[in-house]
């Protein structure tokens, strides 16, 4: 059994924690946030963002990050995308160069349009980087409901070891050498979720927000192969898979953010309703630039970039996508 710290007590560190330490790991969690630390001392739960699951007894919370990842065998990053770069700076002190790294963030840094492997690479240049990701609701795991990911590193038999470290009758685990493609995918899935539900939220039906999943996973797709990613990762568990669970779920911060927006709430106020990080209102914006950049066309990440930004409605947004040029399709 390994020593796992766990860096970011939201909803998706504690049920990650969860699944470890119910498998027998010695699991130590933190958070930036000392109110929320306190919190999951005195109830032994996570009450703020996964209630009503107990903590495991070899489930300790850390009062410092040197407590919780000294002598770890592995480090798993569950901060939200945009600060997983402070996380990582601020555990550098006390990393090892043995320790095994993993993150489960799925963004894109704003302003450098970086993803979180290019981060961990830039101030660890040796890092044993690991990416875990997937169609996995925290709410989900956390009850032991079956669920499957995958976990992506250059090193394959670093994503071997990751694999055995995760896996359990309820948690199954492929692996696979396509960082790029498999952080994109989780990345990009989010702006498609958006707009699922903001399609759901302005009374849509079945029928677009199947035209938006499908016609979503081709731009990604498209950027994805510009960016080096492997096509085919863009059909399996961290491309579809993922697209679908977010695009359908409840659970979904994305989508449930994007249902407020399209009943005609202002974006901000539905980011600050959701009450957890709402991934994609980051994310358009990054690969909005990207797109830009790397001269790709993706229309449904631009119109929720322009919906985002209080430049158009959310109907103005569906004419402007329905009333484009003729095409030939190209999945
Ligand atoms: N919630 C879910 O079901 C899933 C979430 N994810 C991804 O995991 C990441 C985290 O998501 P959630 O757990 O849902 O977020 P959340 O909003 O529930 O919690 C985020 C937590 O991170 C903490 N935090 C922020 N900055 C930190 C730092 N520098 N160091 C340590 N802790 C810090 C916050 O205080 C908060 O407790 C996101 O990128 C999300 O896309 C991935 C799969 C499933
Ligand atoms: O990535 C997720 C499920 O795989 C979580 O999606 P949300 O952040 O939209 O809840």
């Amino acid at each position: 059994m390994k020593k796992v710290g766990v860096i970011g007590a939201g909803s998706w560190g504690t049920a990650l924690a969860l699944t470890l330490s119910g498998k027998g790991h010695q699991v130590t969690i933190w958070d930036v946030n000392p109110q929320h630390l306190e919190e999951l001392q005195a109830k032994r739960e996570n009450v703020r963002y996964l209630p009503d699951i107990k903590f495991n007894d070899n489930m300790k919370i850390g009062k410092t990050v040197e407590e919780t990842i000294k002598d770890a065998d592995m480090v798993l990053f569950s901060a939200p995308a945009q600060h997983f770069r402070s996380a990582l700076e601020n555990a550098l002190p006390y990393l090892k160069p043995e320790m095994i790294l993993v993150n489960v963030a799925k963004g894109i840094e704003q302003k450098t349009l970086l993803r979180m492997s290019k981060i961990a690479f830039e101030i660890l240049p040796e890092a044993r980087y690991v990416v875990l990701s997937g169609p996995s609701h925290a709410e989900e795991v956390g009850l032991r409901l079956p669920t499957t990911v995958a976990v992506a590193s250059n090193d394959l038999k670093l994503a071997e070891e990751v694999q055995e470290i995760f896996m359990t009758d309820r948690f199954r685990v492929y692996t696979t050498e396509d960082v790029v493609g498999v952080e994109l995918g989780g990345s990009l899935k989010n702006i498609i979720a958006l707009c699922a539900g903001i399609s759901d939220g302005m009374g849509f039906g079945d029928n677009a927000k199947a035209a938006l999943m499908t016609r979503g996973l081709a731009e990604i797709k498209r950027l994805g192969i510009k960016l080096g990613a492997d096509p085919a990762t863009f059909a399996g568990l961290t491309g579809v898979g993922d697209l679908i669970v977010t695009c359908t779920s409840m659970h979904s911060r994305n989508r449930r953010c994007g249902i407020m927006i399209g009943e005609g709430m202002a974006p901000e106020e539905a980011t600050e309703k959701v009450g957890m990080v709402v991934e994609g209102m980051f994310t358009t914006e990054a690969a909005y630039e990207l797109a830009q950049r790397e001269q790709v066309e993706m229309p449904i990440t631009q119109q929720l970039y322009e919906v985002i930004n209080g430049r158009a409605d959310a109907r103005d947004a569906v004419e402007i996508l329905m009333g484009r040029d003729k095409k030939h399709e190209q999945a």
